[in-house]
């Protein structure tokens, strides 16, 4: 939790409750349906949640503003997002029934009602978000296929609607077709190892009506 106020001092009290909660949470349910590896269990906060929030750094998400979780498993980056915007609204799918089960635990365990959850495969669901988020589910043409007609029309922040992902190494060839995309080094805002390597991709996209 330290870890977490290291970088978002400005938490509420019913921010840090939450972010407190999460271990608990996630060190049960874990137990009952493994979601998280159990080596990065012990480490929540720096492989999950603070990894989630790097979202943040680039983007303060507007009250109000739509975001879906797209293969969220265990709930990321989706739930530290929820916590920490609790005016917007975010929309967790997955395929996998199980991880939604633990997903939906943590939300009524956590009290969080700006969360729903969705059991499907997110290109058979439909709605549009101001921003899509995910990590560790597809390379981005696969990606950009799957989420086409998500994007809404209306730009409420400076940074154009699209898509916000969280992903490793280098990027080059996968992101060789997406001349828009801007990269953010993950780096330049925790000075941990672990996100050495790890950037959040900006894509814009253009809503398809
Ligand atoms: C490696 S896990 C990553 C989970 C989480 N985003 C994280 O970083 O901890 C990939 C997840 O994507 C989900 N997934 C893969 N393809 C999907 C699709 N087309 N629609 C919805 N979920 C999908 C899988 O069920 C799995 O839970």
């Amino acid at each position: 939790m330290k870890l977490i106020l290291k970088y978002f001092p400005d938490l509420t009290e019913d921010q840090i409750e939450k972010f407190t909660l999460l271990e608990a949470l996630y060190q049960d349910w874990n137990l009952k349906i493994n979601v998280v590896s159990r080596k990065d269990i012990d480490e929540l906060y720096l492989r999950h949640v603070l990894h989630s929030l790097a979202i943040a750094k680039v983007i303060q998400f507007k009250d109000g503003s739509q975001i879906l979780d797209v293969g969220t498993g265990g709930g990321f980056p989706g739930i530290p997002l929820a916590i920490l915007f609790p005016e917007c609204s975010f929309h967790l799918v997955d395929s996998i029934a199980k991880k939604l089960k633990v997903v939906n635990e943590v939300v009524e365990g956590l009290g969080l009602t700006n969360v729903k959850t969705t059991h499907s495969r997110v290109e058979d669901t439909k709605g549009t978000y101001d921003f899509i988020v995910s990590r560790a589910v597809a390379a981005m043409p696969t990606f950009v296929h799957w989420i086409k007609g998500k994007v809404a029309k209306e730009q409420k922040h400076d940074l154009k609607n699209g898509i916000l992902y969280l992903k490793g190494g280098d990027l080059t060839e996968e992101l060789k077709d997406y001349k828009t995309t801007t990269i953010y080094n993950i780096s330049d805002y925790y000075e941990e190892d672990f996100y050495d390597t790890k950037k959040v991709v900006h894509l814009p996209l253009k809503f398809r009506g």
